[in-house]
């Protein structure tokens, strides 16, 4: 999709399953936390339209998105009834390189937890060049990835129940 023409928020295009059956975690890192936040909300609202009972949102914060990998593995461990985990956190481009070992981290090792638990664990997380770029896509021109991961999470969920 072009950038110009991008909208993480418009789900018109397909269906979504009804959440009421289901318990799912959302792990939210607190760098860039006017960012994150913006992403936890767009989450919660979205499972909330779609069903799911606010009782079976389980939310906690690591001060990362490194941390993201261990808060979904532990989440996994503890609560074996969840029906996934959506992982939220913004890296944002510094100086360095170390924006590169962040983002390979936590999308490899999401995906590693994720297949350890046979369990659907979401990749929420900004990796962007600037803030406006963030700021845009958390709940701004280009809708927000907290929508699209909680939407995925519902999606996942429903088809690790029927598949
Ligand atoms: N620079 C950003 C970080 N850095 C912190 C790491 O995620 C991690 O907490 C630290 O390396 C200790 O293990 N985190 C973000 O989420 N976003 C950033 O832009
Ligand atoms: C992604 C980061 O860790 C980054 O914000 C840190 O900035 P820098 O690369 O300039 O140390």
């Amino acid at each position: 999709m072009a950038t110009q023409l991008k909208n993480l928020s418009d789900f018109s295009h397909t269906t979504v399953p009804n959440g009421s059956a289901y318990k799912i975690a959302i792990a939210v890192a607190e760098w860039n936390a006017e960012i994150t936040g913006s992403l936890y909300n767009g989450a919660l609202e979205t499972l909330t339209k779609y069903g799911v009972a606010q009782e079976n949102i389980l939310s906690i914060a690591v001060p990362g998105s490194f941390e993201l990998t261990s808060a979904a593995d532990l989440l996994l461990q503890k609560h074996q009834d969840l029906d996934a985990v959506i992982c939220l956190g913004c890296v944002i481009q510094g100086d360095t390189k170390h924006f590169d070992f962040i983002c390979d981290a936590v999308a490899n090792g999401i995906t590693q937890v994720s297949v350890k638990h046979s369990k659907p664990v979401i990749f929420g997380v900004l990796t962007t060049n600037n803030q406006q770029q963030a700021i845009d896509r958390a709940g701004g021109k280009h809708g927000n990835k907290g929508d699209e991961a909680a939407i995925t999470a519902l999606k996942m969920a429903e088809l690790k129940a029927t598949v």
